[in-house]
């Protein structure tokens, strides 16, 4: 790899020396593949490990992706397949995938196909037919899209009551019951999955370096965590709003941070319900909640919009327009990016552009991993956002037809250049199971504030060149990608690649004929966490009547599983015992949670009424 020399010195005026492009290897044709260069001799004869290890890094049908190589044949292919939505200023470079002229063909019906599905889905059909609903996200930037006129004129007074109420916090006209500051100055957000990944990524690429409101996220039951941001938030607790968001109203997780966030108000003597915001289904048990207690607001979610596809709901507009972030910008940009996602011509839709190099990358079994890079800092959560848009949606067991398939797409990555300090040497040199996709930002600075610290070099430059030789370097090795570029990043511009790669997706889901919009193994987890939880309470039961008896009995893992009438579940419950007794809540008689095989064990007191039973 060419030296960037200069960017450590310490004086700018050296000149950096001469930026060598990085020269395209000799591609190593599939056929004969020979060692890298390495210090060890490479005309040994392939043995049966490297044979197999070839193997698994070609499969037959990568064995007949050849990469083009010719500088004008490529140069050819840029321009032929090259997109713009020029009111957006969004490119779309899909040159650097290997796809012939015979599989687009191939493609056209399944295209068609899904086109016709995706138009069944605006006008309102059963998209989602494995939980009978309906697929909404796209009216709700463009509400004259909606199937009934009662749900555009929900999706309009909510935006609008989003955005009224917004302005009200912000300039005080709401103001918690006693702070200091006189109004709000703080959002804390208790929300996982898709009621955190949509506000945090939309945060992280939008929020202003002074936002109005400052945002910090409770995503999990960690009470670690929990204590963390509480303790952050200190006397401002008085000053913070809590967005409660979940669309079920019912996740563990969400509602152990409401509890634990209301605990801590009760400690501080403050009102929570003063402080208080919901974003749920209507009746849903959180919805409820903050209707009987009274809390300061409560904003719908809709059982036609997917958690993973919520961010246009006042999930991901409300917390955004509380950090002074141009929400119907954002809707602009989404609906313009939808409309030029509605075209059945696949030259002429991004979003198809998208699925149909997924589908050539991955085989459409998801053979490789998409590795997605934005060089951007403000761009750092896209992919953890992808990772649910995209492997819930495709992530899927059967397909349509109830055949077994074990679809999905697999998404990783954070940022570049970064990125290429960690992991980007595997990616050049290693496992070939990948195409990379990166996201290009053109402006670096805003107008005025870019500086030059070399000669007519500067950080941005750097930034575009470690993008376009990362790109170049794995290309040269046979490894393809995928570029989006978008001119900054803005309200608009986020709403457009948010909406870019749900359609992406949703026309994906269907050309590998999956439902893209249920989950149902998520649901798995759930009940398989609920019954570890009564396990547990069955194991104190236990415990607690062996610690009332006098002398008190300490128990052996044999004898609590006996007891608990579960012999089969006696690992659980011995990592049950190990996680209480390091929280102190099971003390140890003889032993240690290091020898299960020894241990005995006991509460620390007698609870003569059973808590657990
Ligand atoms: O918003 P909630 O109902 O609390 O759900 C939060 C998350 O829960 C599950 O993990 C679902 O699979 C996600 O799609 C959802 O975003």
């Amino acid at each position: 790899m060419a030296s960037l020399s200069g960017l450590y010195s310490s004086s700018p005026s050296l000149k950096p020396a001469k930026n060598h492009s990085f020269k395209a290897l000799p591609a190593q044709s599939r056929d004969s593949f020979s060692f890298p260069h390495t210090s060890k001799p490479t005309n040994l004869p392939l043995t049966l490990s490297s044979a197999r290890s070839v193997a698994r890094d070609i499969s037959h049908a990568d064995s007949k992706k050849e990469l083009l190589k010719d500088p004008d044949a490529l140069w050819k292919r840029y321009l032929d397949w090259f997109y713009q939505q020029k009111e957006l200023g969004l490119y779309l470079d899909i040159s650097r995938v290997g796809f012939t002229d015979e599989f687009v063909a191939e493609m056209e019906p399944r295209f068609q196909a899904a086109f016709k599905a995706m138009e069944d889905l605006e006008k309102g059909s059963i998209a989602n037919p494995d939980e009978g609903r309906m697929v909404g996200h796209y009216w709700l930037r463009n509400s004259k899209l909606a199937p009934k006129p009662t749900l555009k004129t929900l999706i309009e007074n909510t935006l609008d009551s989003i955005c009224a109420f917004s302005d009200d916090i912000i300039s005080g006209k709401i103001k918690p019951p006693s702070s200091p500051e006189g109004r709000f100055t703080q959002i804390l957000s208790v929300g996982i999955g898709g009621s955190a990944l949509g506000p945090q990524f939309v945060a992280e690429a939008l929020a202003p370096d002074n936002p109005p409101l400052k945002i910090r996220f409770i995503d999990n039951t960690d009470p670690a965590g929990i204590d963390h941001q509480i303790a952050q938030l200190g006397p401002e607790l008085a000053s913070t709003l809590v967005v409660v968001i979940s669309k079920s109203g019912g996740t563990p997780e969400t509602r152990n941070g409401l509890l634990e966030v209301q605990k801590a108000f009760r400690e501080a003597g403050l009102n929570f319900a003063k402080q208080g915001v919901a974003i749920t289904q209507e009746n849903s048990l959180l919805d409820n909640t903050a209707r009987i207690e009274g809390w300061l607001a409560r904003f719908p979610m809709y059982d036609w919009v997917g958690g993973r596809t919520s961010i246009m709901s006042a999930v991901g507009l409300l917390p955004a327009a509380l950090q002074g972030i141009n929400v119907r910008e954002m809707l602009t940009g989404a609906a313009l990016m939808d409309e030029a996602t509605r075209t059945t011509s696949i030259k002429n839709n991004p979003a198809a552009l998208l699925a149909m190099c997924w589908y050539w990358a991955s085989n459409g079994v998801g053979s490789k991993d998409m590795v997605v890079l934005p060089y951007k800092d403000s761009l750092l959560l896209f992919s953890r956002y992808l990772q649910q848009l995209v492997m819930e949606s495709l992530g899927k067991e059967f397909d349509l037809d109830g055949n077994t398939v074990n679809q999905g797409l697999t998404v990783y990555g954070n940022k570049g250049s970064t990125d290429q300090h960690a992991y980007i040497q595997q990616l050049r040199d290693g496992v070939h199971n990948f195409f990379a996709t990166f996201i290009e930002v053109l402006r670096d600075r805003p107008p005025g504030h870019d500086w030059e610290l070399e000669p007519g070099v500067t950080c941005g430059d750097y930034l575009f060149g470690m993008l376009q030789g990362t790109r170049s370097a794995l290309y040269a090795n046979g490894r393809e990608s995928i570029s989006v570029t978008i001119q900054e990043v803005t309200p608009t511009s986020v709403g457009a690649i948010i909406a870019l790669y749900e359609r992406a997706v949703g026309l994906y889901a269907s050309i590998v004929n999956i439902n893209a919009y249920h989950q149902p193994g998520v649901e798995a987890g759930k009940k398989a966490a609920a019954e570890v939880l009564a396990l547990q309470k069955r194991v104190l039961s236990v415990l607690n009547e062996a610690t009332c008896k006098d002398p008190v009995e300490p128990l052996t893992l044999e004898e609590i599983a006996d007891r608990c009438h579960a012999p089969e579940e006696i690992e659980m419950i011995y990592k049950i015992i190990a996680h209480m007794s390091a929280n102190d809540r099971v003390l140890i008689a003889e032993g240690n949670c290091g020898s299960p095989r020894s241990i005995k064990v006991y509460l620390g007191e007698c609870n003569v009424d059973d808590l657990y039973a």
